[in-house]
C-alpha cells in the first residue's frame, strides 16, 4: 500500500499543526528531521513512541521549521503501519512547503478517512469501530460521545456477535434436518428456534427502535413555537435564547415569518423556531401562514403551544389546541406575571404557567422539555444504541428475513430456510466488515474528514 499523509489538525493559523504520514515510507521523512545540535536521526536508531524535538529541513538544505516528532512502528500504531507524526508551528503556508517536501519522497496526499480505512483493513478496528470513530467526532451531546465511545471500544460489535452466535445455533439445527427432507422437525427444535428467532428479533427491534429514539442527540431537537399574535412566542425564544434575537412589540402580528436559533438544553442541541401568529379568521394571506407553521409543526420533535394567560382562551387558542393535538406538545400558559384567574376548563389544558418577560419557570420549561425525549432513557443507557444510517438498513433488512424465516418454521420450508439463514448471517458480517465490497468503505470513510 502507498504511503500517505496528511494534516491531522485543521490546515489553519493556530497554535500547531501536526501531520500525520503512515506506511512503509513514513520513516524516510527522517532525512528532514535533524535533532538539536544539528545530528542526525538513524533509521536503524529510531526509539518509538519517543518525543523528538528538531529542525524540518526545507529541499533547499535550509531549516524550515522547528518541530517535534514521534514514531509509531508497525503494528503498534492507529492504522497498523508504520506511523510519524510531525507538529509544526501552526503556520499553514510552512506545512505546505513541508508537505510539498514529503510528497517528493513519493508519499501521497491521504484520502478523507483512509488513516482510519487502514486502521480497519489492517485489522486494528473493525467496521462498526471505525464507523464510531466519525460519531465520536461529531456528536453533540455527552451522552453521544459516551455511547460512541463504547462503540469504539467494540461494544456494538459484541452485540452483534451475540446475535451471529444465535444465528449459528439456529442454522445448525436446520442443517441437521436439510440433507434428510423426509424427516419432519422434532416438536423441541421448533421450540429452540422459534424460541431463539423470537429473542433476536426482540433484540433486533430494540436496537433498530434505539436509532429513532436516539435521533435528537445526533441531529439536534427540533422544537417549534406556535400561537395566536402578541401571546408571547418572540418573547419566549429570546428568553430561551438569553438575546434580544426576535423584535418583540404589543402589536399583534409582529414576527412575519421564521426565525430559527441554535440553544441547547441540558446539552441538547435545541433549533428553536418562532412563528408568525397563527390567526383563525379565514384570511387568505394568514391562512398560507397556517399551512406553513402545519408544516413546521408536522416536522418539529415538540411543539410549544403559547397561550396569554392575561386573557380567556377562545376559539383561536382552541383552533391551535386542536391542530397540535397529536403532536409531542407542550401547552404554556405565559404572561404568568398578569394572570387573571383563568376559568377552570382551560386552566386545565395548560401544562406550566410561565413568564418570559420575566422568565420564571424556565428551570422547569427545560426539564419538561428535556424528558419529553429522554423519559426511557435509562433503560436504553445500558443496552446498546445505533448512529448510523448504514446500521439501521442492515438491522431492517435482517428483521425482515428473520420474519419469514419464523413463518417458514410454522410451514416447514427448510431448503427455504436454509437460503434465508444464508443470507441473514450475511447480512451480519456486512455489520463488522467480516465481509466488505470497496463501495462499502467507500461510503463509509469519504464521509470522514480529511486526517482521520
Ligand atoms: N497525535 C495523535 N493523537 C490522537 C490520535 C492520533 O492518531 N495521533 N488518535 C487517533 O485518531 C486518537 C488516539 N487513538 C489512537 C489509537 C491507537 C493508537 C496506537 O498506537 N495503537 C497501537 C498501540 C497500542 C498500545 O500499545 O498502547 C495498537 O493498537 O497496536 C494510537 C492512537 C486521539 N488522539
Ligand atoms: N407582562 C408580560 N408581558 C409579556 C410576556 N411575554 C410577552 N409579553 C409582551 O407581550 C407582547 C407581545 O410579545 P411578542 O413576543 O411580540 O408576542 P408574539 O407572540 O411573538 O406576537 P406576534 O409575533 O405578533 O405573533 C409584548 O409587548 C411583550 O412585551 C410576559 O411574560 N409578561
Ligand atoms: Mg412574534
Amino acid at each position: 500500500m502507498e504511503t500517505i499523509v496528511a494534516p491531522i489538525t485543521p490546515l489553519v493559523t493556530s497554535a500547531v499543526i501536526i501531520l500525520r504520514v503512515s506506511g512503509e515510507k513514513a520513516f524516510d521523512c527522517v532525512d528532514n528531521l535533524i535533532l538539536p545540535g544539528g545530528r542526525h536521526l538513524e533509521r536503524g536508531n529510531i526509539k518509538f513512541r519517543h518525543v523528538y524535538t528538531g529542525s524540518f529541513i526545507d529541499s533547499d538544505g535550509s531549516v524550515l521549521d522547528e518541530v517535534v516528532f514521534y514514531f509509531f512502528k508497525s503494528p503498534a500504531s492507529y492504522t497498523g503501519e508504520n506511523v510519524l507524526e510531525i507538529s509544526f508551528h501552526g503556520n499553514p503556508q510552512i506545512v505546505r512547503k513541508a508537505l510539498s517536501v514529503i510528497y517528493e519522497k513519493g508519499i501521497r496526499a491521504a484520502e478523507p478517512g483512509e488513516f482510519t480505512k487502514r486502521a480497519f483493513l489492517n485489522g486494528k478496528l473493525d467496521l462498526t469501530q471505525a464507523e464510531s470513530v466519525a460519531s465520536l467526532i461529531e456528536s453533540k451531546t455527552d451522552k453521544g460521545i459516551y455511547y460512541s465511545f463504547r462503540q469504539l471500544k467494540g461494544s456494538l460489535s459484541k452485540k452483534v456477535i451475540d446475535i451471529k452466535n444465535s444465528l449459528v445455533d439456529i442454522s445448525s439445527v436446520i442443517e441437521a434436518y436439510v440433507d434428510f427432507p423426509e424427516d419432519d422437525l422434532s416438536d423441541h427444535d421448533v421450540d429452540f428456534v422459534t424460541q431463539k428467532l423470537s429473542d433476536v428479533l426482540d433484540d433486533i427491534s430494540k436496537l433498530i427502535e434505539s436509532y429513532k429514539k436516539h435521533r435528537y442527540q445526533r441531529e439536534g431537537l427540533k422544537i417549534v413555537i406556535v400561537g395566536k399574535p402578541n401571546v408571547g412566542k418572540s418573547s419566549l425564544l429570546n428568553s430561551l435564547l438569553e438575546e434580544e434575537r426576535a423584535i418583540v412589540s404589543e402589536i399583534p402580528g409582529t414576527t412575519r415569518d421564521f426565525i430559527e436559533e441554535v440553544i441547547s438544553i441540558k446539552g441538547i442541541p435545541v433549533r428553536l423556531m418562532d412563528t408568525a401568529g397563527l390567526r383563525g379568521d379565514g384570511d387568505v394571506i394568514e391562512s398560507r401562514g397556517i399551512e406553513k407553521a402545519r408544516d413546521k409543526i408536522e416536522d418539529a420533535d415538540i411543539v410549544l403551544v403559547v397561550i396569554d394567560l392575561s386573557n380567556e382562551i377562545d376559539a383561536e387558542d382552541r383552533k391551535i389546541l386542536e391542530m397540535t393535538e397529536n403532536k409531542n406538545r407542550i401547552v404554556l400558559g405565559n404572561k404568568d406575571d398578569l394572570a387573571n384567574d383563568v376559568s377552570g376548563s382551560a386552566k386545565s389544558l395548560i401544562e406550566l404557567s410561565v413568564s418570559a418577560k420575566y422568565r420564571t419557570n424556565f428551570k422547569l420549561l427545560e426539564d419538561m422539555i428535556y424528558s419529553r425525549v429522554c423519559s426511557d432513557d435509562s433503560e436504553l443507557y445500558a443496552g446498546e444504541i445505533i448512529t448510523t444510517e448504514r446500521h439501521v438498513a442492515l438491522l431492517k433488512n435482517l428483521y425482515d428475513i428473520l420474519i419469514s424465516v419464523k413463518d417458514k418454521i410454522i410451514s416447514e420450508h427448510l431448503d427455504l430456510i436454509s437460503i434465508d439463514m444464508g443470507m441473514a448471517l450475511d447480512i451480519v458480517s456486512e455489520f463488522t466488515g467480516e465481509k466488505y465490497t470497496e463501495e462499502i468503505l467507500d461510503n463509509i470513510f469519504e464521509k470522514f474528514c480529511l486526517g482521520k
